[in-house]
């Protein structure tokens, strides 16, 4: 297991050029948020526009789109009880899962709809209902993002089982197509196709609903911009989540995911180079 450090921040985070424009910085659809989940697309989506994503669009329940406007006019909407076959083919990057509640069919059309080339994020409830259902995985550039309870329900590796990156690394081998996986946990660890990671940042001030949802926002928007190493960028998002929640713990008990959120362009101008 090795042991990240804020290098990699300096390697992923570039200066942009002058000449870009929205569509250089990547599109996002994130599918999500029944109404009684509303709150976990709102984190993904603020984090997501906050990390630098060029284009955000959230396929939800209607009764969150005032509520997502009110926090977040930058990003567009659609009912996520429409077609979506067109929004996710225009994406670079989808995130499923958060706040998704028992929708399985969403699931199972943005698995099958997505291409290997596009990248899939696949978060929360997501990952329960493929679980439950035993779904096969798409052959897209896969990431997971498990907390210890949503891996165990996946891989059938046990709590305890997950001190041992061994049994992590097996169970990621045998999935048909090898994903990416963070496991979320003190001291979060990244599972890529031939390495494991341990991120030394991040404390239990964290510990409060929606800082997963908040995670899997900023991979989204790290991994739609920073496209020229797909894993360095998520190893890039994973240590900024926590770096930042260290930075607010010094003057804070609890770190908001929504403040998290909010550090995130300060944060990430330190490190562009
Ligand atoms: N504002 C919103 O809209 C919010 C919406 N949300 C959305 O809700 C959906 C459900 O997500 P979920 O994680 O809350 O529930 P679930 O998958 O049942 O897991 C909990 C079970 O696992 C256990 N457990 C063991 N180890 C664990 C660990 N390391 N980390 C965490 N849990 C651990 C745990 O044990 P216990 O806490 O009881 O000891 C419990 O038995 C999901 O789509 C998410 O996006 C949330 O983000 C909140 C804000
Ligand atoms: N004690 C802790 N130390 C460091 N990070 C923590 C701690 N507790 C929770 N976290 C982080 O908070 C996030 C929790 O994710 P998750 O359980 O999916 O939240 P939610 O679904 O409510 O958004 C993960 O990134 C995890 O690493
Ligand atoms: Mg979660």
């Amino acid at each position: 297991m090795k042991t990240l450090t804020e290098d990699i921040l300096y390697r992923v985070i570039k200066k942009r050029a002058k000449d870009s424009h929205k569509g250089t910085y990547g599109r996002v659809l994130i599918i999500g948020g029944t109404a009684q989940f509303g709150g976990a697309v709102i984190m993904n989506a603020l984090a997501a526009v906050n990390s630098g994503a060029g284009l955000v669009t959230v396929a939800t329940d209607p009764s969150n789109f005032t509520a997502l406007h009110s926090h977040l006019p930058e990003a567009m909407v659609v009912d996520f009880n429409e077609d979506l076959t067109e929004y996710i083919k225009k994406s670079d990057v989808v995130l499923i899962g958060s706040g998704l509640g028992d929708r399985i069919d969403l699931v199972q059309h943005t698995f099958y709809a997505i291409l290997p080339r596009q990248i899939l994020i696949v978060d929360g409830s997501a990952l329960t209902l493929v679980a439950e259902h035993k779904l096969k995985w798409p052959k897209s550039r896969l990431v997971l993002t498990p907390h210890q309870m949503e891996w165990q329900r996946l891989s059938g590796v046990t709590i305890n089982e997950q001190a041992f990156e061994a049994f992590n690394m097996l169970a990621q081998q045998r999935m048909n197509v090898e994903p990416i996986l963070v496991l979320k946990q003190h001291h979060t660890q990244i599972y890529t196709n031939d390495c494991a990671f341990e991120i030394p940042v991040g404390g239990p001030y964290q510990a409060t609903g929606g800082m997963g949802d908040t995670l899997a926002g900023m991979i989204a928007g790290f991994t739609a911009q920073f496209m020229l190493s797909f894993s360095e960028a998520i190893l890039a998002a994973v240590y900024a989540h926590s770096a930042i929640a260290d930075e607010l713990a010094e003057t804070r008990y609890i770190t908001l995911p929504t403040e998290i959120s909010a550090s995130i362009p300060e944060f990430m101008h330190r490190y562009s180079r």
